[in-house]
């Protein structure tokens, strides 16, 4: 059965491009399953009214939660997960793709304005497990782009939808790392060259080096995820870089 993906949004056309290229073969495989909802569908008045002024005051609009119950008890099946993209949310991280990865399925929520009345999550908490995430911090105008971002980070690790699952397991933070640099041909390129243990064939220098990289990178860009690491995950060698 392919993996599902459902999602509810006022803005059905931003996410045209789930249907194109590596989601879409996977699609057409049978990998995986897209369908795309516009909320409004699941309004009740004439003007298709989705939003209201926040009780207590303050800028902006709240989603009204009546049209979402509505659409999540048309869409999404008993136990789903429902994941609400929000600044306010945990970390979107690569073991939550991975996660998710192995369930049978996601519902999304984009919300848009100030975002969706907080009986909504809770309500839904009752129908599944809820997840309200952040793909980083900083302030999208609506959920819609952290889903693309999301069902590509998570789909990619459905086995089958990748071609080469070699380069899922080698991708950056895989080992909870950043990824080294890579090089292709040619050896020599306005000046610059490939480091040479990489034309040397000596296979057990190469898997050192690039780990060596790894760490190197990931001490001077991302020292937060040096420090996550647990405790058995750096060897002696690795100590040495
Ligand atoms: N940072 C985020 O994930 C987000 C979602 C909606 N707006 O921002």
């Amino acid at each position: 059965t392919p993996y599902r993906v459902d999602v509810v949004t006022i803005f059905p056309e931003y996410l045209a491009p789930l249907r194109q290229s590596l989601l879409g073969k996977a699609a057409e495989r049978g990998l995986v399953a897209i369908g795309v909802h516009d909320l409004r569908r699941w309004t009740d008045d004439v003007h298709r009214t989705v939003d209201d002024a926040p009780y207590g005051g303050g800028p902006g609009m709240v989603m009204r939660p009546e049209p979402w119950a509505r659409a999540l008890e048309a869409v999404r099946p008993p136990g789903t997960r429902l994941v609400v993209p929000t600044p306010a949310g945990r970390s979107f991280t690569q073991a939550v793709a991975a996660e998710w990865a192995a369930e049978p399925g996601l519902v999304f929520a984009c919300g848009r304005y100030e975002g969706i009345d907080q009986r909504v999550a809770d309500w839904a908490a009752r129908h599944g497990p809820v997840s309200e995430v952040s793909i980083g911090d900083y302030v999208l105008a609506g959920g819609e782009s952290a889903v693309l971002v999301m069902v590509e980070a998570v789909t990619r690790l459905i086995p089958g939808v990748v071609g080469n699952r070699e380069s899922v397991e080698y991708d950056s933070h895989a080992d909870g790392l950043l990824e080294g640099p890579s090089y292709t041909r040619p050896a020599s390129w306005r000046g610059l060259d490939v480091p040479p243990v990489l034309l040397s064939g000596d296979h057990a220098a190469i898997a050192r080096w690039r780990r060596a990289e790894s760490l190197r990178r990931t001490a001077a860009r991302r020292p937060d995820l040096l420090a996550a690491l647990p405790e058995d995950a750096l060897g002696p060698a690795d100590r040495a870089v």
